[in-house]
């Protein structure tokens, strides 16, 4: 099956809504939002890159540094707020976004998929490029695999439920097991956007 068939069957039920991919960091929104905005035909917006717009602060980790956490947040709720109004997009939201319930109010507008990505795979990814430019990863010590690890299985751990909410989940374990990979490192972003389609369509179909 290819990706522009899957999207064309699925996009006349999305009715234009827009889709929210949620998932940790490294998870692969920003690569798959792109391929799967572009199959649709919709428009693609990174919230990350919204709010560094809205404050003119050049990067997130600019913007943890010079206000904190909490001022990224509200910006991030603002942008989350003004994308709800919008329709026929695809959006990668933060990987935080999901801690707070008025952010899902907001995606609720549209459809939420979780891209769930196992921790090791994450770590991987995220080593490979370092920690600089995600500031939750970046404070503790020891290389970037270790650090990355440690970080994430907390953020994990307290994020879990709340990645859960998300109107389908697309899980890279589930998606290895049914083509037989032994590693999700062997799926590549355009199938990890077929299955979101598919995951979509079961939603839908609900
Ligand atoms: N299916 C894949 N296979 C291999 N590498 C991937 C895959 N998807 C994404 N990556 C790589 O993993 C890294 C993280 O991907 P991406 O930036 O899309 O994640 P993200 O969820 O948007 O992260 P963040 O929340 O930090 O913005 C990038 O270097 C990207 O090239
Ligand atoms: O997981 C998180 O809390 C974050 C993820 C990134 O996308 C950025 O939104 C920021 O670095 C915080
Ligand atoms: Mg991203």
């Amino acid at each position: 099956m290819t990706l522009k068939n899957k999207s064309e069957e699925i996009e006349p039920y999305l009715n234009g809504r827009c889709i929210f991919l949620v998932g940790m960091m490294g998870s692969g929104k920003t690569t798959v939002g792109r391929i799967l905005s572009s199959a649709l035909g919709y428009s693609f917006f990174d919230s990350d890159t919204l709010v560094e717009q809205a404050t003119g602060v050049t990067s997130v980790a600019e913007i943890f540094n010079l206000h904190g956490e909490g001022f990224f947040r509200d910006n991030e709720t603002e942008v989350l707020r003004k994308l709800s109004l919008m329709h026929r997009l695809v959006v990668s939201t933060g990987g935080g976004a999901v801690i707070r319930s008025i952010n899902w109010k907001y995606m609720q507008k549209g459809i939420s998929v979780w891209l769930d990505v196992p921790l090791e795979a994450l770590a991987r990814r995220i080593a490979a490029v370092g920690t600089k430019s995600r500031p939750l990863l970046h404070q503790e010590s020891g290389d970037a695999y270790t650090k990355t690890v440690r970080r994430l299985s907390t953020l994990l751990e307290e994020r879990s439920e709340a990645y859960a909410n998300a109107n389908a989940r697309v899980s890279l374990e589930n998606i290895a097991a049914k083509l037989g990979y032994r590693d999700v490192c062997n799926l590549t972003p355009a199938v990890i956007a077929i299955e979101a389609l598919i995951q979509i369509e079961s939603f839908l179909k609900k």
